[in-house]
């Protein structure tokens, strides 16, 4: 089986066609470096059109960066950031946010399927405000949530109220935003700064990118210096264009949600195919790309002997994650393979 026929994760896919031709289009002459092209100005302004706000646009190399430089912006060093116990900054990002930040602490909350509830949000900005303990200055969601479900609209304005009153920033990992957009149907500008989103690390990795995160500050108070800080952690690329301009492709023609609905699509088309089969149930709602599902070990070790690759550590459950490059016949075929396996 080849190295595609997978559902570990959208980290696998290679880069879309539309990114690769705009890669081609950047490589055929000089261009001025440390983001100071042509292309780099023309996708952040690709952004801000899309988001229909004048926001302050960065590019970084991986979504670790992203996520831990932007917090490291939106508090100090002896302040703390309250994160679902779920979320990748706490459990993938090798301790990456405190480390940027100097010392900010993760305070873990909860919620069902992956979603900080505004209670618990409450509960650990009030539990502790003595001078002992780090003060809760940020907030971080995931927005498709580490278990593949999304905040509404709705949701996300009244953990904004919650903040507002406990002056806490917003730290959006926007790893699969595109995915959360194709979902809910909705303006890119609905469930960012309209819903007072401060800060957005919206993936290009995972939408058919090679590599390449834009994070995009639409509180640009807080973006202040993060040039210097990007430039310090060794994430101001000097050629630059060779990540911004494959974003141009991305925005051009709106391949990036695109890309979105149709990894969307292959996941709800698993997940339908997996629905009744012995053994085998949804841990989570399947609300984007990906398909959290309890299957019996047994099984689990006869589809990776077939061939097939999917993760366990995520979510307590197998996640078959699709992405731009998944195909029909490739999650027909990994249906035909269970099917024959439980029957
Ligand atoms: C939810 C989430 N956030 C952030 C990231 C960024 O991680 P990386 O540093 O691997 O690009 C990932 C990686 O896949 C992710 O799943
Ligand atoms: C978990 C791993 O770090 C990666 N973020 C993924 O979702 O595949």
């Amino acid at each position: 089986m080849s190295q595609s026929e997978q559902f570990a994760s959208d980290n696998y896919s290679g880069v879309c066609p539309q990114a690769w031709k705009a890669m081609e289009a950047a490589n055929r002459m000089d261009e001025p470096a440390y983001g100071e092209d042509s292309w780099t100005q023309k996708a952040a302004d690709g952004l801000r059109t899309l988001f229909d706000t004048d926001c302050d646009v960065y590019f970084v190399f991986n979504g670790t960066a992203a996520n831990s430089l932007a917090l490291a912006s939106i508090g100090q060093s002896f302040h703390s950031v309250i994160c679902h116990e779920l979320a990748h900054i706490e459990t993938d990002e090798c301790g990456g946010p405190e480390y940027a930040s100097n010392g900010a602490k993760l305070l873990l909350g909860q919620g069902e399927n992956g979603k900080l509830t505004p209670e618990s949000i409450k509960h650990l900005v009030t539990k502790r405000t003595d001078i002992h303990y780090p003060k809760p200055k940020a907030l971080s969601l995931t927005q498709a949530t580490e278990v593949g479900t999304v905040y509404t609209p709705e949701e996300l304005r009244v953990i904004r109220s919650v903040a507002d009153h406990h002056k806490l920033n917003i730290h959006m990992d926007g790893a699969r935003f595109a995915n959360a957009v194709a979902a809910l149907d909705v303006h890119p500008s609905e469930i960012t700064w309209k819903a007072g989103v401060d800060v957005l690390c919206f993936s290009g990795t995972k939408n058919g990118l090679a590599l390449g995160e834009a994070v995009v500050f639409f509180n640009r108070s807080l973006a202040e210096d993060f040039e210097w800080r990007c430039k310090q952690a060794g994430q101001l690329a000097s050629k630059m264009r060779y990540i911004s301009a494959p974003w141009c492709g991305l925005l051009k023609g709106d391949v990036w949600l695109e890309n979105a609905r149709h990894a969307n699509a292959c996941a709800q088309r698993l997940a339908r195919g997996l629905e009744g089969l012995p053994g085998i149930q949804l841990r989570y709602p399947r609300q984007v790309n990906g398909v959290f599902v309890e299957m019996p070990e047994p099984l689990q070790a006869a589809l990776r002997a077939k061939g097939w690759r999917f993760y366990n550590f995520i979510g307590g459950s197998a996640r078959l994650m699709c992405s731009w490059a998944t195909t029909n016949e490739q999650v027909d075929r990994f249906l035909s393979d269970v099917r024959a396996l439980v029957s």
